[in-house]
Protein backbone atom coordinates (compact mmCIF):
# COMPACT_ATOMS: atom_id res chain seq x y z
CA UNK A 1 0.00 0.00 0.00
CA UNK A 2 1.28 3.76 -1.10
CA UNK A 3 2.83 5.27 2.19
CA UNK A 4 1.04 8.09 3.36
CA UNK A 5 2.56 10.37 5.51
CA UNK A 6 0.53 10.62 9.58
CA UNK A 7 0.87 13.34 12.11
CA UNK A 8 3.71 11.62 13.87
CA UNK A 9 5.55 12.52 10.61
CA UNK A 10 5.64 16.20 10.92
CA UNK A 11 8.55 15.99 13.53
CA UNK A 12 10.70 15.26 10.67
CA UNK A 13 9.90 18.34 8.88
CA UNK A 14 10.76 21.91 8.81
CA UNK A 15 9.56 25.38 7.34
CA UNK A 16 12.08 26.22 4.80
CA UNK A 17 9.27 28.85 3.16
CA UNK A 18 6.64 29.75 1.06
CA UNK A 19 5.24 31.51 -1.80
CA UNK A 20 1.70 32.70 -2.28
CA UNK A 21 0.41 29.40 -2.92
CA UNK A 22 2.82 26.62 -1.34
CA UNK A 23 4.54 26.31 2.02
CA UNK A 24 7.71 24.54 1.73
CA UNK A 25 8.92 22.26 3.97
CA UNK A 26 12.56 20.67 4.28
CA UNK A 27 13.38 17.01 5.79
CA UNK A 28 15.40 16.93 9.43
CA UNK A 29 14.86 13.25 9.51
CA UNK A 30 16.90 10.56 8.20
CA UNK A 31 14.97 8.41 5.98
CA UNK A 32 17.26 7.96 2.83
CA UNK A 33 13.85 8.33 0.72
CA UNK A 34 13.50 12.11 1.60
CA UNK A 35 16.84 13.38 2.62
CA UNK A 36 17.95 16.32 0.73
CA UNK A 37 14.14 16.90 -0.64
CA UNK A 38 11.70 19.14 0.12
CA UNK A 39 8.16 18.86 0.54
CA UNK A 40 5.72 21.47 -1.33
CA UNK A 41 2.61 21.74 0.07
CA UNK A 42 -0.51 23.88 -1.89
CA UNK A 43 -2.08 26.86 0.59
CA UNK A 44 -5.37 28.41 0.23
CA UNK A 45 -6.79 31.55 0.59
CA UNK A 46 -8.56 33.03 3.78
CA UNK A 47 -10.39 35.06 1.36
CA UNK A 48 -13.03 33.93 -0.98
CA UNK A 49 -11.05 34.52 -4.29
CA UNK A 50 -12.04 34.24 -7.99
CA UNK A 51 -8.59 32.69 -8.80
CA UNK A 52 -8.46 29.60 -6.04
CA UNK A 53 -5.99 26.87 -6.53
CA UNK A 54 -8.88 24.68 -5.04
CA UNK A 55 -8.86 21.20 -5.47
CA UNK A 56 -11.17 20.92 -8.56
CA UNK A 57 -9.49 18.83 -11.70
CA UNK A 58 -8.88 21.16 -15.01
CA UNK A 59 -11.57 23.49 -16.68
CA UNK A 60 -13.13 21.92 -19.47
CA UNK A 61 -11.37 24.75 -21.73
CA UNK A 62 -8.43 24.02 -19.87
CA UNK A 63 -8.46 20.77 -20.76
CA UNK A 64 -8.84 21.19 -24.89
CA UNK A 65 -5.76 23.89 -24.20
CA UNK A 66 -3.48 21.44 -22.77
CA UNK A 67 -4.64 18.33 -24.12
CA UNK A 68 -2.05 17.59 -26.04
CA UNK A 69 0.64 16.95 -23.83
CA UNK A 70 -0.02 13.21 -22.48
CA UNK A 71 -1.89 12.52 -19.15
CA UNK A 72 -2.96 16.13 -18.36
CA UNK A 73 -6.59 16.12 -19.55
CA UNK A 74 -7.49 12.65 -17.84
CA UNK A 75 -5.74 14.08 -14.26
CA UNK A 76 -8.14 13.47 -11.97
CA UNK A 77 -7.01 16.34 -9.64
CA UNK A 78 -5.60 20.12 -10.51
CA UNK A 79 -2.31 19.29 -8.08
CA UNK A 80 -1.84 16.31 -10.90
CA UNK A 81 -2.24 17.91 -13.70
CA UNK A 82 0.35 20.67 -12.63
CA UNK A 83 2.96 17.81 -11.86
CA UNK A 84 2.08 16.60 -15.19
CA UNK A 85 2.23 20.35 -16.79
CA UNK A 86 5.97 21.18 -15.16
CA UNK A 87 7.09 17.73 -16.93
CA UNK A 88 5.76 17.66 -19.99
CA UNK A 89 5.53 21.82 -21.00
CA UNK A 90 7.93 23.13 -19.24
CA UNK A 91 10.79 20.67 -18.64
CA UNK A 92 11.29 20.14 -22.16
CA UNK A 93 11.71 24.34 -22.67
CA UNK A 94 13.76 24.63 -19.87
CA UNK A 95 16.19 21.55 -19.80
CA UNK A 96 14.84 18.38 -17.68
CA UNK A 97 18.40 18.81 -16.14
CA UNK A 98 17.42 22.02 -14.78
CA UNK A 99 13.83 21.11 -13.54
CA UNK A 100 12.89 18.56 -11.08
CA UNK A 101 9.08 17.60 -11.09
CA UNK A 102 9.47 16.12 -8.27
CA UNK A 103 7.03 13.13 -7.21
CA UNK A 104 2.93 13.12 -5.17
CA UNK A 105 2.84 11.99 -1.92
CA UNK A 106 -0.24 11.09 -0.07
CA UNK A 107 -0.89 12.61 3.28
CA UNK A 108 -3.25 12.25 5.88
CA UNK A 109 -5.28 15.47 7.00
CA UNK A 110 -3.53 15.33 10.53
CA UNK A 111 -0.35 15.16 8.96
CA UNK A 112 -1.60 18.94 7.23
CA UNK A 113 -2.69 19.95 10.61
CA UNK A 114 0.37 18.90 12.51
CA UNK A 115 2.87 20.60 9.98
CA UNK A 116 0.47 23.72 9.98
CA UNK A 117 0.74 24.17 13.58
CA UNK A 118 4.66 23.28 13.93
CA UNK A 119 5.05 25.99 11.87
CA UNK A 120 2.88 29.17 12.08
CA UNK A 121 5.49 31.16 14.40
CA UNK A 122 7.83 31.06 11.64
CA UNK A 123 5.67 32.38 8.58
CA UNK A 124 5.65 35.95 8.23
CA UNK A 125 2.52 37.43 9.92
CA UNK A 126 1.41 38.53 5.65
CA UNK A 127 1.28 34.98 4.67
CA UNK A 128 -0.35 33.93 7.65
CA UNK A 129 -2.89 36.34 7.15
CA UNK A 130 -3.64 35.30 3.43
CA UNK A 131 -3.76 31.83 3.15
CA UNK A 132 -3.45 28.40 5.17
CA UNK A 133 -2.11 24.78 4.20
CA UNK A 134 -5.42 23.59 1.56
CA UNK A 135 -6.71 21.24 4.11
CA UNK A 136 -8.15 19.07 1.59
CA UNK A 137 -4.77 18.25 -0.14
CA UNK A 138 -4.87 14.49 -0.18
CA UNK A 139 -1.28 14.52 -1.57
CA UNK A 140 1.87 16.97 -1.77
CA UNK A 141 4.92 17.01 -3.96
CA UNK A 142 8.21 15.99 -2.70
CA UNK A 143 11.25 17.26 -4.99
CA UNK A 144 14.92 17.85 -4.72
CA UNK A 145 16.12 20.44 -2.81
CA UNK A 146 17.82 22.64 -4.70
CA UNK A 147 19.53 24.82 -1.60
CA UNK A 148 21.79 21.82 -0.88
CA UNK A 149 23.49 19.53 -3.12
CA UNK A 150 22.93 16.02 -3.53
CA UNK A 151 23.51 13.56 -0.92
CA UNK A 152 27.08 12.21 -0.17
CA UNK A 153 28.16 15.52 1.13
CA UNK A 154 30.33 15.16 4.50
CA UNK A 155 28.29 17.35 7.49
CA UNK A 156 31.37 19.42 7.35
CA UNK A 157 31.00 20.86 3.98
CA UNK A 158 29.09 24.24 3.71
CA UNK A 159 26.56 24.78 0.33
CA UNK A 160 25.90 28.35 -0.07
CA UNK A 161 22.72 28.74 -2.52
CA UNK A 162 20.77 32.03 -3.98
CA UNK A 163 17.42 32.10 -5.27
CA UNK A 164 16.19 34.44 -8.00
CA UNK A 165 12.68 35.70 -9.16
CA UNK A 166 14.09 37.39 -12.30
CA UNK A 167 10.49 38.44 -13.81
CA UNK A 168 10.05 39.68 -16.80
CA UNK A 169 12.95 40.21 -19.00
CA UNK A 170 11.59 42.05 -22.27
CA UNK A 171 10.37 45.11 -23.71
CA UNK A 172 6.87 44.46 -25.61
CA UNK A 173 6.67 45.53 -29.08
CA UNK A 174 3.43 44.32 -30.23
CA UNK A 175 1.12 46.45 -32.32
CA UNK A 176 -1.94 45.12 -30.52
CA UNK A 177 -0.62 47.66 -27.33
CA UNK A 178 -2.72 50.74 -26.88
CA UNK A 179 -1.05 54.27 -28.07
CA UNK A 180 -1.91 55.21 -24.46
CA UNK A 181 -0.11 52.56 -23.24
CA UNK A 182 2.88 53.07 -25.85
CA UNK A 183 5.39 53.11 -22.00
CA UNK A 184 5.07 49.87 -21.93
CA UNK A 185 7.71 49.38 -25.25
CA UNK A 186 9.96 51.07 -23.15
CA UNK A 187 10.06 50.66 -19.43
CA UNK A 188 9.50 47.35 -17.90
CA UNK A 189 6.56 45.77 -16.32
CA UNK A 190 8.61 44.87 -13.09
CA UNK A 191 9.53 48.42 -13.10
CA UNK A 192 6.11 49.96 -13.66
CA UNK A 193 4.55 47.48 -11.00
CA UNK A 194 6.72 48.69 -8.45
CA UNK A 195 5.30 51.88 -8.53
CA UNK A 196 1.66 50.33 -8.27
CA UNK A 197 3.17 48.52 -5.03
CA UNK A 198 4.42 51.34 -3.45
CA UNK A 199 1.21 53.00 -4.13
CA UNK A 200 -0.71 50.19 -2.51
CA UNK A 201 1.89 49.67 0.35
CA UNK A 202 2.98 46.37 -0.58
CA UNK A 203 6.64 47.42 -0.75
CA UNK A 204 8.27 50.93 1.00
CA UNK A 205 10.62 51.43 -1.14
CA UNK A 206 11.15 51.15 -4.99
CA UNK A 207 13.42 48.40 -6.37
CA UNK A 208 16.67 49.06 -7.86
CA UNK A 209 16.43 45.85 -9.67
CA UNK A 210 16.33 46.27 -13.78
CA UNK A 211 15.10 42.97 -15.09
CA UNK A 212 16.83 43.82 -18.83
CA UNK A 213 20.10 43.93 -16.91
CA UNK A 214 20.04 40.75 -15.60
CA UNK A 215 18.89 39.06 -19.08
CA UNK A 216 21.12 41.49 -21.15
CA UNK A 217 23.69 38.96 -21.69
CA UNK A 218 26.45 41.37 -20.70
CA UNK A 219 29.23 41.25 -17.75
CA UNK A 220 28.87 44.44 -16.57
CA UNK A 221 24.64 43.72 -17.09
CA UNK A 222 24.42 41.17 -14.78
CA UNK A 223 26.61 42.57 -12.50
CA UNK A 224 24.93 45.66 -11.67
CA UNK A 225 21.51 43.43 -11.64
CA UNK A 226 22.67 41.38 -8.51
CA UNK A 227 24.12 44.27 -7.05
CA UNK A 228 20.47 45.77 -7.43
CA UNK A 229 19.17 42.89 -6.07
CA UNK A 230 21.34 42.39 -3.16
CA UNK A 231 20.40 45.99 -2.42
CA UNK A 232 16.92 45.80 -2.79
CA UNK A 233 15.67 41.90 -2.72
CA UNK A 234 11.79 42.09 -1.71
CA UNK A 235 10.83 39.15 -3.40
CA UNK A 236 13.23 38.55 -5.91
CA UNK A 237 16.84 37.60 -4.20
CA UNK A 238 17.29 35.01 -0.97
CA UNK A 239 20.58 33.60 0.29
CA UNK A 240 20.57 30.32 2.12
CA UNK A 241 23.84 28.34 4.06
CA UNK A 242 23.04 24.57 4.19
CA UNK A 243 19.57 25.16 3.32
CA UNK A 244 18.81 27.91 5.64
CA UNK A 245 17.47 31.75 5.05
CA UNK A 246 20.89 33.90 5.20
CA UNK A 247 19.43 36.73 3.54
CA UNK A 248 16.32 38.38 1.90
CA UNK A 249 12.89 37.46 3.78
CA UNK A 250 9.65 35.14 2.70
CA UNK A 251 7.07 37.82 3.27
CA UNK A 252 6.52 38.60 -0.53
CA UNK A 253 7.15 41.97 0.32
CA UNK A 254 9.69 44.31 1.08
CA UNK A 255 12.66 42.82 2.79
CA UNK A 256 15.46 45.67 2.21
CA UNK A 257 19.11 45.80 2.74
CA UNK A 258 21.28 48.94 2.52
CA UNK A 259 24.52 48.48 2.47
CA UNK A 260 26.94 45.57 2.15
CA UNK A 261 27.40 45.66 5.94
CA UNK A 262 24.19 43.61 5.90
CA UNK A 263 23.12 40.77 9.19
CA UNK A 264 25.46 39.14 10.63
CA UNK A 265 24.13 35.67 9.85
CA UNK A 266 24.80 36.27 6.01
CA UNK A 267 28.35 37.65 6.88
CA UNK A 268 28.98 34.56 8.96
CA UNK A 269 27.60 32.51 5.89
CA UNK A 270 29.53 33.83 3.31
CA UNK A 271 32.62 33.48 5.33
CA UNK A 272 32.29 29.81 5.23
CA UNK A 273 32.28 29.08 1.79
CA UNK A 274 34.01 32.18 0.11
CA UNK A 275 38.10 32.65 0.94
CA UNK A 276 38.96 36.28 1.18
CA UNK A 277 40.33 39.16 3.22
CA UNK A 278 38.14 40.42 5.78
CA UNK A 279 35.62 43.08 4.19
CA UNK A 280 35.56 41.28 0.74
CA UNK A 281 33.48 38.38 1.42
CA UNK A 282 30.29 40.21 -0.05
CA UNK A 283 31.98 41.56 -3.06
CA UNK A 284 33.45 38.37 -3.86
CA UNK A 285 29.82 37.14 -3.22
CA UNK A 286 28.33 39.14 -5.87
CA UNK A 287 30.80 38.14 -8.06
CA UNK A 288 30.54 34.36 -7.80
CA UNK A 289 27.02 34.84 -8.54
CA UNK A 290 27.55 37.37 -11.57
CA UNK A 291 29.72 34.68 -12.86
CA UNK A 292 27.59 31.67 -12.22
CA UNK A 293 24.61 33.57 -14.17
CA UNK A 294 26.48 34.29 -16.99
CA UNK A 295 28.17 30.66 -17.31
CA UNK A 296 25.12 28.81 -16.58
CA UNK A 297 23.02 30.35 -19.78
CA UNK A 298 20.09 29.69 -17.87
CA UNK A 299 18.61 32.95 -18.38
CA UNK A 300 19.08 32.40 -22.58
CA UNK A 301 16.58 29.92 -22.04
CA UNK A 302 14.49 31.55 -19.78
CA UNK A 303 14.45 34.62 -22.29
CA UNK A 304 13.50 32.43 -24.89
CA UNK A 305 10.20 30.52 -22.82
CA UNK A 306 9.11 34.63 -21.85
CA UNK A 307 8.88 35.51 -25.83
CA UNK A 308 6.42 33.00 -26.10
CA UNK A 309 4.67 35.55 -25.52
CA UNK A 310 4.62 37.65 -28.76
CA UNK A 311 1.85 40.19 -29.29
CA UNK A 312 1.29 41.07 -24.95
CA UNK A 313 -1.39 40.89 -23.22
CA UNK A 314 -3.72 43.53 -25.22
CA UNK A 315 -2.99 41.42 -28.20
CA UNK A 316 -3.61 38.00 -26.12
CA UNK A 317 -6.98 38.70 -24.26
CA UNK A 318 -9.18 38.92 -27.90
CA UNK A 319 -7.77 35.30 -28.44
CA UNK A 320 -8.75 34.24 -25.24
CA UNK A 321 -12.64 35.52 -25.23
CA UNK A 322 -12.98 33.90 -28.76
CA UNK A 323 -11.15 30.54 -27.25
CA UNK A 324 -13.76 30.66 -24.16
CA UNK A 325 -16.59 31.27 -26.38
CA UNK A 326 -17.41 35.04 -24.64
CA UNK A 327 -18.05 38.00 -26.04
CA UNK A 328 -14.49 39.92 -26.05
CA UNK A 329 -15.25 42.01 -23.46
CA UNK A 330 -12.17 44.71 -24.96
CA UNK A 331 -13.31 45.17 -28.12
CA UNK A 332 -16.89 46.02 -26.32
CA UNK A 333 -15.63 48.69 -24.24
CA UNK A 334 -13.11 50.21 -27.06
CA UNK A 335 -16.34 50.30 -29.39
CA UNK A 336 -14.01 48.36 -31.85
CA UNK A 337 -16.02 45.76 -34.33
CA UNK A 338 -14.16 42.52 -33.86
CA UNK A 339 -14.52 41.57 -37.46
CA UNK A 340 -13.18 45.02 -39.13
CA UNK A 341 -11.46 46.68 -35.95
CA UNK A 342 -8.09 46.83 -34.93
CA UNK A 343 -8.08 43.36 -33.18
CA UNK A 344 -10.02 41.38 -36.22
CA UNK A 345 -6.58 39.93 -37.06
CA UNK A 346 -6.80 38.15 -34.10
CA UNK A 347 -10.33 37.65 -34.11
CA UNK A 348 -10.73 35.45 -37.74
CA UNK A 349 -7.91 33.77 -36.87
CA UNK A 350 -8.39 29.79 -37.16
CA UNK A 351 -9.28 28.24 -33.43
CA UNK A 352 -6.28 26.46 -33.28
CA UNK A 353 -4.39 29.66 -33.80
CA UNK A 354 -5.97 31.42 -31.22
CA UNK A 355 -5.66 28.47 -28.74
CA UNK A 356 -1.87 28.42 -29.52
CA UNK A 357 -1.89 32.29 -28.41
CA UNK A 358 -3.38 31.80 -25.31
CA UNK A 359 -1.51 28.63 -24.62
CA UNK A 360 1.73 30.28 -25.02
CA UNK A 361 0.90 33.21 -23.25
CA UNK A 362 0.35 31.23 -20.15
CA UNK A 363 3.58 29.09 -20.60
CA UNK A 364 5.02 32.54 -20.95
CA UNK A 365 3.25 34.11 -17.42
CA UNK A 366 4.89 30.62 -15.66
CA UNK A 367 8.75 31.78 -17.29
CA UNK A 368 8.28 35.51 -15.89
CA UNK A 369 6.92 34.18 -12.46
CA UNK A 370 10.08 31.22 -11.56
CA UNK A 371 12.70 31.21 -10.05
CA UNK A 372 15.93 29.89 -10.26
CA UNK A 373 17.96 28.46 -7.50
CA UNK A 374 21.74 28.13 -7.65
CA UNK A 375 23.49 26.61 -5.33
CA UNK A 376 27.78 26.55 -4.59
CA UNK A 377 30.03 24.22 -2.51
CA UNK A 378 34.22 24.90 -2.89
CA UNK A 379 35.76 22.70 -5.00
CA UNK A 380 38.19 21.18 -2.67
CA UNK A 381 40.53 19.64 -4.79
CA UNK A 382 40.46 19.87 -8.94
CA UNK A 383 41.98 15.81 -8.84
CA UNK A 384 38.74 14.74 -7.56
CA UNK A 385 36.51 14.44 -10.29
CA UNK A 386 32.58 16.36 -9.97
CA UNK A 387 29.61 15.46 -11.77
CA UNK A 388 29.32 19.29 -11.26
CA UNK A 389 29.54 22.04 -13.24
CA UNK A 390 32.37 25.12 -11.73
CA UNK A 391 33.28 28.08 -11.72
CA UNK A 392 36.59 29.81 -11.26
CA UNK A 393 37.10 33.31 -9.34
CA UNK A 394 40.15 34.38 -10.76
CA UNK A 395 40.52 36.85 -8.52
CA UNK A 396 40.97 34.65 -5.30
CA UNK A 397 41.86 31.44 -7.34
CA UNK A 398 38.96 29.89 -5.58
CA UNK A 399 36.72 27.24 -7.65
CA UNK A 400 33.18 26.58 -7.13
CA UNK A 401 30.89 23.80 -8.33
CA UNK A 402 27.73 24.92 -9.02
CA UNK A 403 24.01 23.64 -9.43
CA UNK A 404 21.36 25.32 -11.15
CA UNK A 405 18.00 24.70 -11.05
CA UNK A 406 14.41 26.58 -11.87
CA UNK A 407 11.89 26.64 -9.14
CA UNK A 408 7.87 27.37 -8.95
CA UNK A 409 6.76 26.42 -12.22
CA UNK A 410 3.38 26.39 -11.59
CA UNK A 411 0.26 26.13 -14.50
CA UNK A 412 -1.77 29.39 -14.43
CA UNK A 413 -5.23 28.87 -14.36
CA UNK A 414 -6.76 30.31 -18.10
CA UNK A 415 -9.55 32.34 -16.26
CA UNK A 416 -6.88 34.39 -15.07
CA UNK A 417 -6.09 35.98 -18.50
CA UNK A 418 -8.78 38.70 -17.45
CA UNK A 419 -6.86 39.46 -14.39
CA UNK A 420 -3.73 39.60 -16.26
CA UNK A 421 -5.71 42.15 -18.54
CA UNK A 422 -7.17 44.55 -15.91
CA UNK A 423 -3.65 44.07 -13.68
CA UNK A 424 -1.55 45.41 -17.19
CA UNK A 425 -3.83 47.91 -17.25
CA UNK A 426 -3.98 49.42 -13.82
CA UNK A 427 -0.12 49.33 -13.56
CA UNK A 428 0.35 51.41 -16.68
CA UNK A 429 -2.43 53.79 -15.08
CA UNK A 430 -0.40 54.02 -12.19
CA UNK A 431 2.83 54.78 -13.80
CA UNK A 432 1.84 57.25 -16.07
CA UNK A 433 -0.21 59.04 -13.30
CA UNK A 434 2.83 58.63 -11.71
CA UNK A 435 5.12 60.57 -14.74
CA UNK A 436 2.68 63.15 -14.66
CA UNK A 437 2.80 64.19 -11.63
CA UNK A 438 6.10 64.19 -11.61
CA UNK A 439 6.56 66.44 -14.76
CA UNK A 440 3.46 68.60 -12.34
CA UNK A 441 6.19 69.29 -9.50
CA UNK A 442 8.98 70.05 -11.74
CA UNK A 443 7.08 72.60 -13.31
CA UNK A 444 5.73 74.08 -9.72
CA UNK A 445 2.66 72.71 -10.03
CA UNK A 446 0.65 70.98 -7.12
CA UNK A 447 0.02 67.41 -8.04
CA UNK A 448 -3.37 66.13 -8.09
CA UNK A 449 -3.25 63.31 -5.61
CA UNK A 450 -1.40 63.65 -2.79
CA UNK A 451 -0.53 59.85 -2.39
CA UNK A 452 0.93 60.20 -5.50
CA UNK A 453 3.79 62.81 -5.04
CA UNK A 454 4.63 60.90 -1.61
CA UNK A 455 5.84 57.68 -3.19
CA UNK A 456 7.17 60.00 -6.10
CA UNK A 457 9.86 60.84 -3.23
CA UNK A 458 10.25 57.31 -2.78
CA UNK A 459 10.85 56.99 -6.35
CA UNK A 460 13.80 59.08 -5.97
O1 LIG B 1 1.53 39.37 -11.57
P1 LIG B 1 2.82 39.52 -10.80
O2 LIG B 1 3.94 39.88 -11.69
O3 LIG B 1 2.65 40.42 -9.63
O4 LIG B 1 3.22 38.08 -10.23
C1 LIG B 1 2.65 37.46 -9.10
C2 LIG B 1 3.71 37.44 -8.01
O5 LIG B 1 3.93 38.76 -7.58
P2 LIG B 1 5.33 39.52 -7.66
O6 LIG B 1 6.35 38.64 -8.30
O7 LIG B 1 5.64 39.89 -6.25
O8 LIG B 1 5.02 40.75 -8.49
C3 LIG B 1 3.25 36.64 -6.80
O9 LIG B 1 4.33 36.56 -5.88
P3 LIG B 1 4.21 37.07 -4.34
O10 LIG B 1 3.00 36.43 -3.80
O11 LIG B 1 4.09 38.58 -4.44
O12 LIG B 1 5.48 36.63 -3.70
C4 LIG B 1 2.88 35.21 -7.20
O13 LIG B 1 4.04 34.56 -7.66
C5 LIG B 1 1.81 35.23 -8.30
O14 LIG B 1 1.63 33.92 -8.80
P4 LIG B 1 0.60 32.88 -8.17
O15 LIG B 1 -0.67 33.63 -7.95
O16 LIG B 1 1.26 32.43 -6.94
O17 LIG B 1 0.51 31.81 -9.21
C6 LIG B 1 2.25 36.06 -9.49
O18 LIG B 1 1.17 36.15 -10.40
P5 LIG B 1 1.28 35.79 -11.94
O19 LIG B 1 1.18 37.07 -12.67
O20 LIG B 1 2.59 35.13 -12.19
O21 LIG B 1 0.13 34.88 -12.21
N1 LIG C 1 12.93 22.61 -4.62
C1 LIG C 1 13.25 23.56 -3.75
N2 LIG C 1 14.44 23.56 -3.13
C2 LIG C 1 14.77 24.50 -2.23
N3 LIG C 1 13.96 25.49 -1.85
C3 LIG C 1 12.74 25.56 -2.43
C4 LIG C 1 12.33 24.61 -3.40
N4 LIG C 1 11.08 24.93 -3.79
C5 LIG C 1 10.74 26.03 -3.10
N5 LIG C 1 11.73 26.42 -2.28
C6 LIG C 1 11.71 27.58 -1.36
O1 LIG C 1 10.36 27.79 -0.96
C7 LIG C 1 9.91 29.09 -1.40
C8 LIG C 1 8.45 29.01 -1.83
O2 LIG C 1 8.32 28.08 -2.90
P1 LIG C 1 7.53 28.42 -4.25
O3 LIG C 1 8.18 29.57 -4.94
O4 LIG C 1 7.41 27.18 -5.02
O5 LIG C 1 6.14 28.91 -3.65
P2 LIG C 1 4.91 29.55 -4.41
O6 LIG C 1 3.85 29.77 -3.42
O7 LIG C 1 4.56 28.68 -5.58
O8 LIG C 1 5.53 30.94 -4.93
P3 LIG C 1 4.81 32.14 -5.74
O9 LIG C 1 4.29 33.12 -4.76
O10 LIG C 1 5.93 32.71 -6.57
O11 LIG C 1 3.75 31.48 -6.59
C9 LIG C 1 10.85 29.48 -2.53
O12 LIG C 1 10.90 30.89 -2.65
C10 LIG C 1 12.16 28.84 -2.09
O13 LIG C 1 12.84 29.67 -1.17
ZN1 LIG D 1 -11.54 41.75 -29.11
Amino acid sequence: MAEVLQAKDADEWAYRGEGAVNLVLSYCGTSPKFVGKVLRIQKVSNKVSKYENGHSALTKDERVLWGQFEGIVAARTREIAEQLYVQKVMCPLLGSEHVDAGIRILVSREFLKAVENKVLLQRPTLRVDAAKVNPLCDSVLVIADHSIFPSGILKEDFCLSVEIKPKGGFLPTSDFIDEENAVKKRITRFKMHQALKLHDGVISKISKYDPLDLFSGSKDGVQNAIKCLFLTPQNNFRVFLNGSLIFGGMDGGAAECVSYTVDQAFQDGIKRVIVAKDGMHSKYFLELVTETVMKSGLLNQLLEVQKLDSIDIEGAIHAYYDFVSLPCMVCRKKGENKFSGRYSSIHSMSKDEKLKLVRNYLISATGKDLSMMISFRPRKSMDVESPHRSVLLKEINQTFDYKASFIDLDMKPLKKMEYYYELDQQIVSCYVQMVKDDEAIQNGVVGIDGSLNSYIAKWK
